[in-house]
Parts: C-alpha cells; sequence; structure tokens
C-alpha cells in the first residue's frame, strides 16, 4: 500500500473505470434487447420459432474465439444474454397458446364426490393416502398400477392415487413411466409416514420368508437381512398381507402396515421394521384433465433438453433468475430412443403468476419435448 493512501482511495480508479463500462453495457445490453424486439416482430410475421439453436451457436463461437483466455466465461456470459433475449420475444409473442389456454381454462377444484381409484387392497399406503386426500370418500382398489392408470384415463375413475416417491427407497419408475404414457396430470399431493410390520397368519410357524411390494422390502432391508428373512416380492403390501391369511402358507410371512394386519386378522411379530424412522412415502393423484387453484403451491413439468454443452445448466438458470425452488429432478430414459432422457422437474411456484406463466410457455415452445404435468396443493 502506499504511504498515505487508504485501500478505498486505491480502488477509487478502477471503480470508476468499471462504473464507466458498466454503463456502456448496460446501453448496448438495452439496445441489443431492443433488436430481440425488433426480431420477435419478424418471427411474428413470419410465424417461426423464437429459438434458433444455430444462429446461438454461430454467437457462441464467435465470442469464444474473439474473448481469448476469456473465452469459456464470454460463452456463459452469452448464453445468459440470449436466454433472457428468448425470453423477451416469448413474452411478446405470447408462446405457449396450449398452456396460457389451460391455466385460464382448467377448473380451479377438484371434483366434489369423486370416484377415487388405488392400488392394491383395504389396509394398503394408497388407502391412507387416499383417506387423507379425499376424507369420506371410499376408494376403489385395483392390483396394479397400470390398471389404475388405465381405469383413470377410460373414465371408469375420476382420480387415482398412486406413489412416486419414498425417503428411503427413491422414486417408483413404474408411476412416473405411466403418467407420461397415459399424458395424467397431477392434481394433488400427500407424503404419508410408513411404518412396516412383520405379520404371520396366526399359528403358523417362524417366519422364514417375507412377501411385500418390492419398494417396502428394500425399505426394510436391513431388518430382514439381520433376521435372515428370505424375500418375495408381491404386488402390493396389504395384497401379500390378504394373500398369507387366506393361504396360511407355513413360514411365509408379510411385510405391510399395521392397519392391514389388522384387517386381515394377521400376528404382528415386530413392529417398525423400516431402516428409518421417518420413512415416508409421497403420494399423487393423477386426473384427465388438469385442475389449477388459485393457491397450488408445487409445479410439475417433465421435458427433453437438447444435446448441447450446458442445457440443463442454462435451463436451470431460468429458474433461479425467478426465484423458483426447485424441490426434485429426476431423469428417466425415453422409451426406444437408447440413452436419451426426459427429466423430471417439481418446484414450488403457481402457474396463475404472470412470470411463471411465461417461463413455462417459454420452455414449452423451446424444448424437443415437453410436458406440463400439473399444479397442485400439497397436504
Ligand atoms: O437471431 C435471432 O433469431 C434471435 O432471435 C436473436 C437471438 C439473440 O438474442 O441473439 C435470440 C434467440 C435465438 O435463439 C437466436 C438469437
Amino acid at each position: 500500500m502506499s504511504e498515505n493512501k487508504s485501500f478505498d482511495e486505491l480502488l477509487l480508479p478502477v471503480r470508476n473505470d468499471i462504473d464507466r463500462i458498466d454503463k456502456e453495457l448496460l446501453k448496448l445490453f438495452t439496445e441489443r434487447m431492443q433488436c430481440a424486439e425488433r426480431v420477435a416482430e419478424i418471427k411474428r410475421k413470419a410465424g417461426i420459432p423464437v429459438l434458433n439453436a444455430a444462429r446461438e451457436q454461430v454467437i457462441l463461437d464467435r465470442v469464444k474465439k474473439e474473448a481469448g483466455e476469456y473465452g469459456d466465461s464470454a460463452v456463459a456470459l452469452y448464453s445468459a444474454i440470449m436466454s433472457i433475449s428468448r425470453a423477451r420475444q416469448h413474452n411478446m409473442l405470447k408462446s405457449g397458446g396450449v398452456l396460457r389456454d389451460l391455466e385460464q381454462n382448467s377448473p380451479k377444484t377438484l371434483k366434489a364426490d369423486p370416484r377415487v381409484i388405488c392400488q392394491g387392497a383395504a389396509g394398503a399406503f394408497s388407502h391412507s393416502a387416499a383417506l387423507r386426500l379425499f376424507p369420506g370418500q371410499k376408494p376403489i382398489f385395483l392390483p396394479g398400477f397400470r390398471d389404475v392408470f388405465e381405469a383413470v384415463h377410460n373414465g371408469a375413475g375420476d382420480y387415482g392415487v398412486v406413489p412416486v416417491e419414498n425417503s428411503d427407497a427413491g422414486s417408483v419408475s413404474e408411476v412416473y413411466d405411466l403418467i407420461m404414457k397415459h399424458r395424467m396430470f397431477i392434481v394433488g399431493a400427500a407424503d404419508i409416514p410408513v411404518r412396516h410390520c412383520l405379520c404371520r397368519a396366526k399359528g403358523t410357524g417362524a417366519v422364514k420368508k417375507v412377501l411385500s411390494k418390492h419398494e417396502a422390502l428394500v425399505q426394510c432391508s436391513a431388518y430382514l437381512a439381520a433376521h435372515d428373512i428370505e424375500t418375495e416380492a408381491y404386488s402390493n403390501t396389504a395384497a401379500a398381507a390378504k394373500f398369507i391369511a387366506e393361504t396360511r402358507l407355513e413360514g411365509v410371512g408379510a411385510v405391510c402396515s399395521a392397519q392391514a394386519a389388522e384387517e386381515y386378522g394377521l400376528e404382528v411379530i415386530a413392529a417398525d421394521i423400516q431402516n428409518t424412522d421417518n420413512n415416508c412415502t409421497r403420494f399423487i393423484v393423477i386426473s384427465r384433465e388438469a385442475v389449477l387453484p388459485e393457491d397450488a403451491e408445487k409445479i410439475s413439468l417433465c421435458f427433453s433438453l437438447p444435446h448441447t454443452p450446458g442445457s440443463l445448466c442454462h435451463t436451470l438458470e431460468r429458474f433461479a433468475l425467478l426465484g423458483l425452488n426447485l424441490t426434485k429432478i429426476e431423469s428417466r430414459p425415453i422409451p426406444e430412443r437408447n440413452f436419451e432422457y426426459d427429466f423430471y422437474l417439481d418446484f414450488t411456484g403457481n402457474v396463475h403468476d404472470v412470470q411463471t406463466l411465461a417461463l413455462i410457455c417459454a420452455l414449452s415452445d423451446e424444448m424437443p419435448r415437453f410436458s406440463f404435468l400439473g399444479n397442485y396443493k400439497e397436504s
């Protein structure tokens, strides 16, 4: 430090330079945005899409080359500038018309007195979830997830209640795939605490093997391994309980809820055998039509991304720019497309918010595949 000057005094001239440069940058940024608006008007007349990936690549290659040692940083900066440019154009062109119609015209409340479909049998965790989500309704049980989706798809039921994720065992991938296959909307969600019991038919001997849903067996893996109990996957926890109550197979037990044990008159040998104390499963409500409450708080989307460097990062940045909090991201392989993926994204937000709707509409226009899955309340 020079003899008599403070750090502030030393910084002053360089900060003055930065302020002067920022002023110029801002002026140029504003001018560039006005160019983007002119481009949008031309695109409106010509009916061409906002995104032009080839043009963006030409710009990115050029700035990388011209910025020398700052090449990669310049690419990051220009990617952000062009993302903002696209967002402006999408707003002007009111992109994503289908989604805007959905936001305007979808019902805001769930149907009264609906027919609710669940997988499994009475006493299943889906049953608890259905009672939490639709108090007073008597759900209809079908054997598989596929049956639940088909029943809702063909109108035999209004809503289906299915699990999507467990805090210990992770996602139920079959359900994610069925959501896409049947183009269902998610219209509600609830987190249900999951406590498993080891049960047997009264009067049968020591349990050597248990039947239960695959996910439940995973959630109880530590206990079952410690007690040398063989496992066999069954369609559902409560269905397994019902099966062993009916067949009374010697040495065969079930892993199920205390309610299922009671429902089918089983003896509980050990309670709370799950690996973790706060074991919890998230259930969603699926529907053929969207329901978009004014106070919905969670949005789910599914999209694929172009195979370009940083495409996921730049997409997520757009959520950050609006202060939207991502609560889940998951990738699933796209059937028949080797090593290409759909991304499932959950974030807190409401589609009736103008900026959030604009972002979703912009993404729907830009992504190779895009589905808005729903905006719902969590109970
Ligand atoms: O040149 C265009 O077509 C534009 O829309 C402008 C612009 C940009 O900001 O440079 C924005 C979006 C396109 O994806 C490509 C480039």
